[in-house]
């Protein structure tokens, strides 16, 4: 490889790499407007549960609040993201928001508890039902 060639070729890898910079993060940023929306969803809801319909995490989450702790659908605020327009826009918000990106992204009380082995965590330490019983009553 002569060095006008050697030259090319290291342009070539630092355009690809910038492009994929720029176009990542990009299409990983919410709108302010979606991200107030979830704020506002993670502050007015007791409990707010981001979920995907086929992923088995977010399926145990919903299993231990709906079947095991008895809870309803006015006390938990589910929302299924791959069945939504705009749920990737959602997921991108909630990954500004919290740092997570993955799905089930569980909020009890305002605060972000993280996902289901995180959830399932304080089942197993005895914390979640002290922690429902201080949000819902
Ligand atoms: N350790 C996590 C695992 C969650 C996880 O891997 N969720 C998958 C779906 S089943 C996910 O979010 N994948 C990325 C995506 O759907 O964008 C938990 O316990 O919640």
């Amino acid at each position: 490889m002569n060095s006008s060639s050697a030259f090319v070729f290291v342009a070539l890898v630092f355009t690809v790499y910038f492009i994929r910079r720029f176009f990542g993060s990009f299409s990983a940023m919410a709108s302010p407007e979606t991200v107030q929306k979830v704020q506002g969803y993670i502050k007015d809801n007791k409990i707010f549960v981001a979920s995907k319909t086929y992923c088995p995490y977010c399926q145990a989450t919903i299993k231990l609040l709906f079947e095991d702790k008895k809870l309803s659908e006015e006390q938990v605020f589910l929302l299924q993201l791959d069945t939504m327009k705009e749920g990737g826009e959602i997921q991108d918000a909630l990954q500004e928001i919290t740092g997570q990106r993955s799905v089930p992204n569980i909020f009890i009380g305002g605060s972000h508890i993280g996902g289901n082995s995180d959830i399932q965590a304080l089942e197993s330490s005895g914390k979640l039902d002290p922690l429902l019983k201080k949000v819902l009553g």
